[in-house]
């Protein structure tokens, strides 16, 4: 049996995995809150996930691991959504938009997913199906005195468990003194955090002992996994930013609901996709969406080579270059296997995916592969990373590509020749653009680049 080592945030450790039932592999990954279109940031943990899930597929067998990601589908940033559609005109009560708002983000998100060559989880639950659970979780909470009812609300008592903080790091009253904890008159104490809200008739809501009302976000995770996974699991995983609170949150809730269990026993967090130093957020605006990147014919593949090329647990950003990098490589690999019959994947690459996932070790091992002519098992491997897939796409056709630049400078090269009859430099940069596999037709109507079967960015990049 193949060791696989995972980091596990809980002990701070390199650890190695020991699942409490090989038979059934448990994963529980936080998923989207589907307001809107994942941005690229979004579309790393899924990514690094999915490469987990192949790697435990492949150890355990494909029956033998379940993977579960919700979509939370209650949440004031949709009803915001639905209600700003209302009032811009759109027809429809707002539950319906709400309905709406949730259906068509999570078609998108399955869409520009699959796109990333990302399998779907073998449980994709909605938080609005588990509600029942949620509340009969809250109810066990009140009972057993780890949460209480005020004015509508239910808060979980944060001093009532005292391991809180432990997988952030945090002591209970650092947290007080740094982070940005709502302050409510019904609160007990400032750090207790809401299970249960109540709605106004604008809000969705559910009934519950507690009047009517909806679920806090926390809970949410908590009621799904239990409910899917039993109340003890293997991997729990996510961004490192939900790690506090959420994660904290998490974990109080679920050990004091179900105190024979241990909830999950490896917790892995992905390191963030940045801008410029700053993590790619919805509020921070500095991002960019998936669907933008495939729109301008980066094909899905090459956005997931891209983050496979960092590992998970380290800071990275999308950049022009590593796409260019990604394109190139990808389309070497897929020439060269073309019609090869896969065999196993090599040896180097489950072992480097064992060392705590470390994909840019398991794709030294493919270029290495790739070297020694070895296309079978690069093939293979490819298979196992979700690269080189049948259907993958765009690639058929073609990136599209901007060559206006490189259009405007050869038909500024002519028009100087013109005055001087000297022509070399037309025909020098005519040339190179024909060697990057780029077709080019100049007339007196003006000059038009088209890529070629053979386009390679890298080669146009040199020239610029
Ligand atoms: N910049 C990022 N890099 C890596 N993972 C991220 C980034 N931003 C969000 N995530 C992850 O994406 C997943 C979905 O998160 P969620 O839907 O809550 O994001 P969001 O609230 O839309 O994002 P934002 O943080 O931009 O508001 C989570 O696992 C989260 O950790
Ligand atoms: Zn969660």
């Amino acid at each position: 049996m193949v060791t696989i080592r995972l980091t596990n945030s809980k002990t701070r450790k390199k650890e190695e995995f020991r699942p409490i039932d090989p038979s059934n592999v448990r994963m529980y990954v936080c998923g989207p809150t589907v307001y809107d279109r994942a941005h690229l940031g979004n579309a790393r943990p899924v990514v690094v996930f999915d490469t987990l899930f192949r790697l435990l597929r492949h150890v355990y067998g494909a029956e033998h691991v379940t993977y579960v990601r919700n979509f939370t589908d209650v949440d004031d940033k949709i009803n915001a959504e639905a209600l700003r559609r209302q009032q811009a005109g759109a027809p429809g009560t707002l539950e319906e938009l709400i309905r709406q708002r949730t259906e068509e983000t999570i078609a998108w998100y399955h869409a520009d997913m699959d796109a990333l060559g990302a399998l779907r989880p073998t449980h994709e639950p909605r938080a609005t199906a588990f509600i029942g659970q949620m509340i009969g979780m809250i109810e066990g909470l009140i009972a057993s005195g780890h949460a209480y009812a005020a004015e509508g609300h239910v808060l979980f008592r944060v001093r009532s468990y005292k391991d809180y903080g432990r997988l952030s790091g945090r002591s209970v009253d650092d947290m007080i003194a740094g982070a940005r904890v709502e302050v409510a008159p019904f609160k007990e104490d400032p750090l207790d955090f809401v299970l249960w809200k109540p709605s106004s008739g604008q809000e969705p809501g559910w009934d519950s002992p507690w009047g009517r009302g909806r679920p806090g976000w926390h809970i949410e995770c908590s009621a799904m996994a239990h409910e899917l996974l039993g109340e003890s699991f293997d991997i729990h995983g996510g961004g490192l930013d939900l790690q506090f609170p959420h994660h904290e949150n998490e974990i109080a809730q679920s050990a004091c609901a179900h105190p024979h269990g241990d909830f999950a026993h490896y917790w892995l967090h992905n390191e963030m996709l940045q801008v410029e130093g700053k993590k790619m957020s919805k509020s921070l605006g500095n991002f960019f969406t998936v669907r933008d990147l495939l729109d301008q014919g980066i094909p899905g593949e090459v956005i997931r080579l891209v983050f496979l090329m960092t590992h998970y647990r380290s800071p990275m950003d999308w950049t022009a270059e590593k796409a260019r990098q990604a394109e190139a490589t990808l389309r070497k690999w897929r020439a060269a296997t073309a019609g090869v019959a896969a065999t196993a994947p090599l040896p180097g690459v489950i072992e480097a995916l064992g060392d705590d996932l470390n994909t840019a070790g398991a794709l030294a091992a493919l270029h290495a592969a790739a070297g020694e002519g070895d296309w079978a098992g690069l093939k293979a491997s490819a298979a196992l990373l979700g690269l080189l897939a049948d259907g993958m796409g765009d690639w058929a056709a073609g990136p599209k590509v901007d060559l206006s630049a490189h259009g405007d400078h050869l038909a500024h090269l002519r028009s100087a020749a013109m005055a001087t009859k000297d022509f070399s430099a037309v025909d020098a940069f005519k040339a190179a653009l024909i060697a990057a596999g780029v077709e080019v037709r100049m007339s007196k109507a003006g000059v038009e680049l088209v890529p070629g079967p053979g386009f390679d960015p890298a080669k146009l990049e040199a020239l610029q």
